[in-house]
This record gives structure tokens, C-alpha cells and sequence, in this order.
């Protein structure tokens, strides 16, 4: 891990600090954005209650800090049932999830974070524990081994991963409620900002909860921290309310640039521009130009910017659009139709 990592809002590693916590709404009514992924989930939670029935089990899928961990407490709480959370990376030995399966009360949830980080004979184990509710343990070792079956109360797994494509299909098959978490809109992180401010006990005015908003990568996560340095300059330079210039300030010393990339989002841009001359280049050859990992560009860096459009994913490698060019103020350089490449005429020293 580069050590700038420890710099970045957010990273491919968990960083669950108590400033989240005081933060992550409760219920599935305070719970902001993600408005057809939320109204479905009220749906199901509220026909398996009807049914009496555990909750099927779901995945949650997406970019870091969208609120995967925070939903998957919301469903516990929703459905009155008791949670227990632990991550794929945690559990090292079938024993280990076996004890947690067995010790789970009828209907509970099971959260298992970076569910795509779990070792695959421990997968083999969650199968019939998922579809029967039902563990297969084998006692023991060479011919005295046997074979044990231990029978569950019904659960629910509420799954979590940023690398849906990382899980195995027979895995992913069996949750019965996949939902893909996207980007925040800045009026919903607009509110989430107001929200967190109320919570924090800040003044804040619309344009300056806007401003944040605008310039927190679609992310909650991003929204509570540049809000949370944002009024450590307000409060320093003793301005209440907060408005959209000390917010414009604080952020432009956080080195958050108007679309809320931060410095590690261009100099990955800068990397495919100027070594590159805007690609093709792939991954690996970037995470090793950038000293970063691979994980975190395409985990934290790379959703974001595809999704803003400054970059494209091709199978030849990843290119910079011309909008990625001009965010950068170069000159995107003339693209040969033929083959699909940049020429490098202008500025772009090339690889
Ligand atoms: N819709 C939302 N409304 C308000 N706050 C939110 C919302 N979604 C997320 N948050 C806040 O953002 C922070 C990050 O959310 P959470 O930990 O649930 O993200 P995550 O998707 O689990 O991230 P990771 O992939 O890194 O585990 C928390 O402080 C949470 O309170
Ligand atoms: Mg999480």
C-alpha cells in the first residue's frame, strides 16, 4: 500500500472510525438516496415479516463508503432480528464459521463484509448453510474422519463486496436479493451533508452543503469527512455559518479539485496522459508507474472516474477521454479513427 494511502478519503482498506458510526442513519426511512435499491428492500423485508420468514439472503455491490455496511445493519434492524458482522479476510477455518452459524438465532443476520475475499473451501462450507441451512463438517482426520451434519435455524447472509465480478458464480447464485449500490446524486449528498451537519451540531448554509456535496465523489463516506475538515477550518477561522466560500476554501487546502477529485484521482489521470500519451494502458502497467495497488485503482480510483467519464475501460487498456484531457487543461490529442489510438501531437510525452 502506497503511503500517501493514508491520506486518501477513502481506500480499499476498511477504515470504519467512530465518526461513521455517529453518522450512518438507523432506519430504512432516514436512509438517503439509493431511492429504488431502498424501495425494494422495503418491499422484501416487509413481505418476510408478513410470511414470518428470515429475509433472503443479499448481496450488496459497490464502490467504497456507499453505505453497504450501513444498509446491512438498517435490514437487522428493520426485520427486529439480532446482527452479527464479520468479514471474508476473518474467517480463516471452516471451524470458525461454523461457530458462527451455529451460534446465530432463528432469522438473524449474518453480515459478511469482502465477501469476495473468502477462502473457497470456506465457500463450500457457506453453500448448504445458505441454501438448507444445513453444515457439513467433517470430525476428525485420516480414517477416523466422519462426516457431521448440523442443522441451522433459517438466517440471512446480507453479503457485501466492492469486486461483485471477484465472486465465484455458485456464491453469487445464491443470494436471492443482489442489489448494486450507485453513485449519489449532490442534491441527496446535499442532504446527507445537512444531515450530518445537524448531527455534528454545525450551522451550514444550503450553497456551502452544496458545495461539499458537489465535490465528494458521489460517496457519503467522502461527504461526512470533507464535511468534518471543513468545519475545522470554519471553526479556526471562527466563520458560522459554514458557507460555499469557507467551504470552497477548506477544500481547495484539501486539495479537492471542482469535480472532487482529489490529488491521488489526477495524478492517475496525469499518469495515462502524459506517460501514456491518453492509452491504451493497462492496469497492472499503471498500478506500477503509480506505486499503487492494483486493488485500489480499480476498487477506489477507477469507478469514479469512468463513471465521470474522463477515462474509458477498453480490453487494450484504459484510455483517457477527451473530457479526462481537458479536465486536466490539456489538449486531448487527435484520435486516429483507424485503429482507435491517440496521436501524439500535442503535449503528451508519450510512453
Ligand atoms: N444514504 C446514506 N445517508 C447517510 N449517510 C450515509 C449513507 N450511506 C452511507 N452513509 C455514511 O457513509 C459512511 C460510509 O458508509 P458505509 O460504511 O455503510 O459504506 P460501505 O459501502 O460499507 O463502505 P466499504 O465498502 O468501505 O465498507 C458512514 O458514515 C455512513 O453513515
Ligand atoms: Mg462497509
Amino acid at each position: 500500500m502506497a503511503a500517501d494511502d493514508q491520506d486518501r478519503l477513502i481506500s480499499a482498506r476498511r477504515r470504519e472510525d467512530d465518526a461513521d458510526a455517529s453518522m450512518r442513519p438507523q432506519a430504512l426511512d432516514d436512509f438517503i438516496g439509493q431511492q429504488l435499491l431502498r424501495e425494494n428492500l422495503g418491499v422484501y423485508i416487509q413481505a418476510a415479516k408478513a410470511r414470518g420468514n428470515a429475509l433472503d439472503h443479499v448481496l450488496f455491490h459497490g464502490p467504497p463508503g456507499l453505505g453497504k455496511t450501513t444498509l446491512a445493519q438498517i435490514v437487522a434492524k428493520e426485520m427486529g432480528v439480532g446482527f452479527r458482522a464479520t468479514s471474508g479476510p476473518m474467517i480463516a477455518r471452516a471451524g470458525d464459521l461454523a461457530a458462527i452459524l451455529t451460534n446465530l438465532e432463528a432469522h438473524d443476520v449474518l453480515f459478511i463484509d469482502e465477501i469476495h475475499r473468502l477462502n473457497p473451501a470456506i465457500e463450500e462450507v457457506l453453500y448448504p448453510a445458505m441454501e438448507d441451512f444445513q453444515l457439513d463438517l467433517i470430525i476428525g482426520e485420516g480414517p477416523a474422519a466422519r462426516s457431521v451434519r448440523i442443522d441451522l435455524h433459517p438466517f440471512t447472509l446480507v453479503g457485501a463486496t466492492t469486486r461483485q465480478g471477484l465472486l465465484t458464480r455458485p456464491l453469487r447464485d445464491r443470494f436471492g436479493i443482489p442489489l448494486q449500490m450507485k453513485f449519489y446524486e449532490p442534491e441527496e449528498l446535499e442532504a446527507i451533508v445537512r444531515r450530518g451537519a445537524s448531527v455534528m451540531g454545525l450551522e451550514i448554509t444550503a450553497d456551502g452543503a452544496m458545495e461539499i456535496a458537489r465535490r465528494s465523489r458521489g460517496t457519503p463516506r467522502v461527504a461526512g469527512r470533507l464535511l468534518r475538515r471543513v468545519s475545522d477550518f470554519a471553526l479556526v477561522a471562527k466563520r458560522s455559518p459554514v458557507d460555499r466560500h469557507i467551504a470552497d476554501a477548506a477544500l481547495k487546502r484539501l486539495d479537492v479539485d471542482a469535480m472532487g477529485l482529489d490529488a491521488m484521482d489526477r495524478k492517475y489521470l496525469e499518469c495515462i496522459a502524459k506517460h501514456y500519451g491518453g492509452g491504451p494502458v493497462g492496469v497492472e502497467t499503471l498500478a506500477a508507474a503509480l506505486s499503487e495497488e492494483r486493488d485500489t485503482l480499480e476498487e477506489v480510483i477507477e469507478p469514479f472516474v469512468i463513471q465521470k467519464g474522463l477515462i474509458q475501460r477498453t480490453p487494450r487498456g484504459r484510455v483517457l477521454s477527451e473530457a479526462g484531457f481537458s479536465h486536466l487543461g490539456l489538449m486531448p490529442p487527435r484520435r486516429d479513427a483507424a485503429c482507435g489510438q491517440f496521436d501524439l501531437l500535442n503535449g503528451s510525452e508519450g510512453a
